[in-house]
C-alpha cells in the first residue's frame, strides 16, 4: 500500500496534540477552574469558607518528597495550571518539562503521573504488583449502593444501542429492538450519567469530595444511579421468575443460580446489591468505550475517504458480501491496521483509570510512598515519539510491515497493561472488528452536505473518555 495514501498529516491536530495550538483555539478550548466554579454562584461562598477552614490541613503540601513536578498552591495544587477541557495537553507539557515520572497535585490530592511507553510498561508490567491496585474515584465510591437513507445523522444513539445490545445479550441473554422504550430509556439514562461523570464539576468533586452536595451534577448522578439500579433490578426480577438452572441465558442467570446455592452462607458476595452494581459497572465500562471508538472510526473514514476506499476494497476482495467472522481478521491486515490506528490516534481513555501503589517503591530513582495515586498516562504512550513514526497523524501504516502484513506494536496500550488491564479487551476487540467491517461493507460514510472533509473536527472532548465533538455523518448504502 503506497505510503502517501495512508499518511495523513493533520497539522491542526498535530498542534493541538502537542499543546501548541493557536491563541484562538486555546481560548475556545480552555475552561478554567475558576470559570467552572463561578458557573455555580451558590457554591462560591461555601467554597471560600471551606477553603479557609482546610488551609491549615494542607499547608505542608509542598513538604512531601517524591517525583518532581510543577510547584503546587496550597489546597488548589496545580489546578490553575490545568486546561480543564483538555487536561492531557497540560500533562504532556509537564512530562516534557519534568520527565516521565512526575507529580501533580489535583487540588489536595497528590498524583504521580507515569508518561511514555517505557515508563508505563515498566510500572504496569514489570512492577505489576506494586502499581496494580485500583485507586478509588470518589464519585464511583459514593454511588455504589433507523433507517437513515443517506440523510445526516448523529452516530451516538445508533452506536450506543448496538453496543449496549451486546452487553445485554451477555448479561440478560436478550437483545432489544432499537425502538423499545424500555431499552431507549436505559440507554438515555446511562448516557446522561456518563456525561455527568465526565463533567468538569465532577472532576473537581473527585479532587475535593468534601464539596458534597454543593456540586449540582453530583446530586443528579445519585438520582440517575438510583434509576439505573431500579431498572436493573426490574430485569433481574423478570429473569428470576423464569429461571432455569440448567440453561443459563447470561451472567445474571449464572449469578442467581449461585445465589440460590449459597443461600444461608454467611457473608456470601452473591447478594442483590452486588448483582446490581456489577451489571451497572459492566454496562458503564463496556458500552461507551466501544461505541465511542466506533464513532471515531466512522468519523475518520469520512475525513479520509481514500483510506475508507482502501478498507472497502480489501473487504470486498477478500470476504465479499458475506457476514464477517472474527477469523477473517487475519485476512484483512489493512482493515485491522485502520482499527488499531483509530484506537491509537484517538486515545479514548487518556489517563486510563487511577491506580494506587501497594507498597513503598523507588521507581526510576524516585521514591513513591505506599498508597500514592498513580495515573498511567495512556495518551502519552499512544503518542510516544520514540515508538510511533507519525504520532500526530492518522497513519494506519504504523501497524503494517513493508509487505502490507499486520504488525503488532508493544506500545499499543489503549486497554492499559498489567494486573489491571481492561477486563473487556477481548470482547471490545471483537466488537470493534465485526461492527466496523459490517458497516464499511454496507455503507459509505461521508460528511453531511455543506461540510467539507477538512472541516470535520478531530479535536475531541475529554470527559470520562475522549469523545468526538458533536457531528453528523451520512451513511450511503453501497448496494
Ligand atoms: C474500546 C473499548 C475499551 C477500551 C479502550 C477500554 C479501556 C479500559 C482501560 C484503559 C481500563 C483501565 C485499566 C487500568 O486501570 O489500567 C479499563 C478497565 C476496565 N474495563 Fe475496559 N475498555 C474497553 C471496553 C470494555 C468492555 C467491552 C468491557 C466489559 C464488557 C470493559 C470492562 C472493563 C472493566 C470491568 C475494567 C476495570 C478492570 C479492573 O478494575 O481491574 N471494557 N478499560
Amino acid at each position: 500500500m503506497p505510503e502517501k495514501k495512508t499518511s495523513v498529516q493533520s497539522s491542526k491536530q498535530a498542534r493541538l496534540r502537542n499543546g501548541k495550538d493557536t491563541a484562538q483555539n486555546s481560548l475556545k478550548g480552555q475552561m478554567g477552574f475558576s470559570e467552572v466554579l463561578l458557573s455555580s454562584p451558590g457554591s462560591v461562598l461555601g467554597l471560600v469558607l471551606v477553603l479557609l477552614l482546610v488551609y491549615w490541613f494542607y499547608k505542608d503540601l509542598n513538604s512531601d518528597a517524591g517525583p518532581p513536578g510543577p510547584k503546587p498552591l496550597p489546597v488548589l495544587g496545580n489546578l490553575l495550571q490545568l486546561n480543564m477541557k483538555r487536561p492531557y495537553l497540560t500533562l504532556l507539557k509537564f512530562s516534557q518539562q519534568y520527565g516521565s515520572v512526575f507529580t501533580v497535585w489535583m487540588g489536595p490530592q497528590k498524583v504521580v503521573v507515569l508518561a511514555g511507553y517505557k515508563t508505563v510498561k515498566e510500572a504496569l508490567v514489570n512492577h505489576a504488583e506494586v502499581f496494580g491496585d485500583r485507586d478509588a474515584v470518589p464519585i464511583f465510591v459514593e454511588t455504589q449502593d433507523k433507517n437513515c437513507q443517506g440523510k445526516p445523522f448523529d452516530t451516538t444513539e445508533m452506536m450506543s444501542c448496538a453496543v449496549s445490545n451486546i452487553i445485554c445479550s451477555l448479561l440478560y441473554g436478550n437483545r432489544f429492538q432499537y425502538d423499545d422504550s424500555e431499552f431507549t430509556t436505559i440507554i438515555a439514562s446511562f448516557r446522561r450519567n456518563m456525561q455527568l461523570l465526565g463533567s468538569p464539576s465532577i472532576q473537581i468533586y473527585n479532587w475535593f469530595p468534601w464539596l458534597g452536595r454543593l456540586v449540582p451534577n453530583r446530586n443528579e448522578i445519585f438520582k440517575q444511579r438510583e434509576q439505573n439500579k431500579s431498572q436493573v433490578l426490574k430485569f433481574v426480577r423478570k429473569l428470576r421468575a423464569t429461571l432455569n438452572p440448567h440453561m443459563c441465558r447470561g451472567f445474571v442467570d449464572a449469578f442467581l443460580v449461585q445465589q440460590e446455592k449459597e443461600k444461608g452462607v454467611p457473608n456470601s458476595p452473591f447478594h442483590e446489591e452486588n448483582l446490581a452494581q456489577t451489571v451497572i459497572q459492566l454496562f458503564f465500562a463496556g458500552t461507551d468505550t466501544t461505541a465511542t471508538t466506533l464513532r471515531w472510526a466512522l468519523l475518520l473514514m469520512a475525513k479520509y475517504p481514500h483510506i475508507q476506499d482502501q478498507v472497502r476494497e480489501e473487504i470486498t476482495r477478500l470476504i465479499g458480501a458475506r457476514q464477517v467472522q472474527v477469523e477473517d481478521r487475519k485476512d484483512l491486515p489493512f482493515t485491522d491496521a485502520v482499527i488499531h490506528e483509530t484506537q491509537r490516534f484517538v486515545g479514548i481513555a487518556p489517563f486510563g483509570l487511577p491506580h494506587k501503589t501497594t507498597k513503598d517503591i523507588t521507581f526510576q530513582g524516585h521514591f513513591i510512598k505506599k498508597g500514592t495515586t498513580i495515573w498511567p498516562f495512556l495518551f502519552s504512550v499512544l503518542n510516544d515519539e520514540s515508538q510511533w513514526e507519525n504520532p500526530n497523524s492518522f497513519y494506519p501504516a504504523h501497524f503494517l510491515n513493508k509487505d502490507g502484513k499486520f504488525k503488532k506494536k508493544d506500545a499499543f496500550m489503549p486497554f492499559s497493561a498489567g494486573r489491571r488491564v481492561c477486563l473487556g479487551e477481548g470482547l471490545a476487540r471483537m466488537e470493534l472488528f465485526i461492527f466496523f467491517v459490517t458497516l464499511i461493507q454496507r455503507f459509505r460514510f461521508t460528511a453531511q452536505p455543506g461540510v467539507t472533509e477538512e472541516e470535520l473536527d478531530l479535536t475531541g472532548n475529554v470527559g470520562l473518555s475522549r469523545d468526538p465533538v458533536e457531528h453528523k455523518l451520512c451513511a450511503i448504502p453501497c448496494f
